[in-house]
């Protein structure tokens, strides 16, 4: 008998303003942040095995699957919970890799979600969040599936209720790494912390975007297009940069102008989850 297949949403999400506050001694950054959900990301299929294997069954272009964030993800909450089940997975990826949007992040939480829901753990989300964390500094905020005033190295997140436009993301054709700009001698490492709850109007620079617009002209063109028609904002550590506007139509006119060279997607915003709001309507 072939096990029953469960299909879980994996979400971008959107860093609606970013400062760096500082360096750590371990080389991480002090951040400030602020995450939103888009409703636009990948489907991750899973069937539970009851020999143990943890098998990914899509081929990623330059990831091997030891190092997939899924299978790392898979793996490390088999270990530690002791669950002797396995896992198939299929993945229907959407989200460009190294585009500021999560994908990998988004990844690991909905396999650490979908398992312990799978396999029946009982996880609560505290520790799926501590264990997310140890895979990468964006993964919390997905398995909380909340939007979120983000602080530390992103993982201190205050729940937060920002607007919830159309968005249209731009995406260039190129990959940035993460490592490579928060490395760059150039960044602003020394903005000052924002003491006021909610974050007051007028703080949504990206601490980031001097430093990729200039290593990365593709970047720069985008916010070049973007910004003739409304503030265009670069998401992380790029490359996607993105712009809200009050309506799909309004989004929609400037995604026509889109080329084969400069792609895009338009989709809404979200303070919850899609993950979360397919989990709910299982429970
Ligand atoms: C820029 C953001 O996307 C904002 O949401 C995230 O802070 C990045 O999160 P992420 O992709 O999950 O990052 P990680 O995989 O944890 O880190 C990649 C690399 O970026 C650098 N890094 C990342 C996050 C951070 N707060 N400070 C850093 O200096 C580190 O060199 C690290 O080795
Ligand atoms: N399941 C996965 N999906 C995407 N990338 C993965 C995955 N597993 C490992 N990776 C690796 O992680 C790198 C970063 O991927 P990701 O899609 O999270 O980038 P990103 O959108 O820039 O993330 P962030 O906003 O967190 O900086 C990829 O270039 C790839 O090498």
């Amino acid at each position: 008998m072939t096990a029953p297949r469960l299909t879980l949403p994996s979400p971008a999400k959107l860093n609606l303003m970013l400062h760096i506050l500082g360096r750590r001694a371990d080389g991480y950054h002090e951040l400030q942040t602020l995450f939103q959900f888009v409703d636009y990301g990948d489907e991750i299929t899973f069937a539970v095995r009851d020999d143990g294997v943890i098998q990914l069954h899509t081929e990623f272009a330059g990831v091997p699957h030891d190092s997939n964030l899924i299978v790392r993800a898979a793996k490390m909450l088999q270990q530690q919970s002791g669950c002797p089940l396995g896992i198939d997975i299929w993945i229907d990826k959407v989200l460009p890799m190294g585009g500021g949007i999560g994908g990998g992040s988004s990844n690991a939480a909905t396999t650490l979600l979908g398992l312990n829901h799978l396999w029946q753990l009982g996880w609560d989300e505290d520790r799926l969040a501590a264990l997310g964390l140890s895979l990468g500094a964006d993964v919390p905020v997905f398995v909380r599936g909340h939007a979120a005033f983000a602080e530390g190295v992103g993982e201190k997140l205050t729940p937060v209720e920002p607007e919830e436009p159309w968005y249209l993301v731009l995406v260039p054709q190129v990959s940035v790494s993460t490592a490579e700009i928060f490395s760059d001698p150039l960044l602003t490492r020394n903005t000052p912390p924002i003491k006021v709850r909610p974050v007051p109007e007028g703080n949504s620079r990206n601490d980031c975007l001097p430093v990729v617009a200039r290593r990365y002209p593709e970047v720069r063109n985008a916010l070049d297009l973007l910004g003739k028609f409304t503030e265009a904002k670069l998401t992380g550590t790029g490359s996607c940069v993105f712009g809200g506007f009050p309506s799909k139509a309004e989004a929609d006119k400037v995604s026509a102008l889109l080329t084969e060279t400069l792609t895009g997607f338009v989709a809404k915003g979200s303070n919850v989850s899609m993950l979360h709001r397919k989990l709910q309507s299982l429970l």
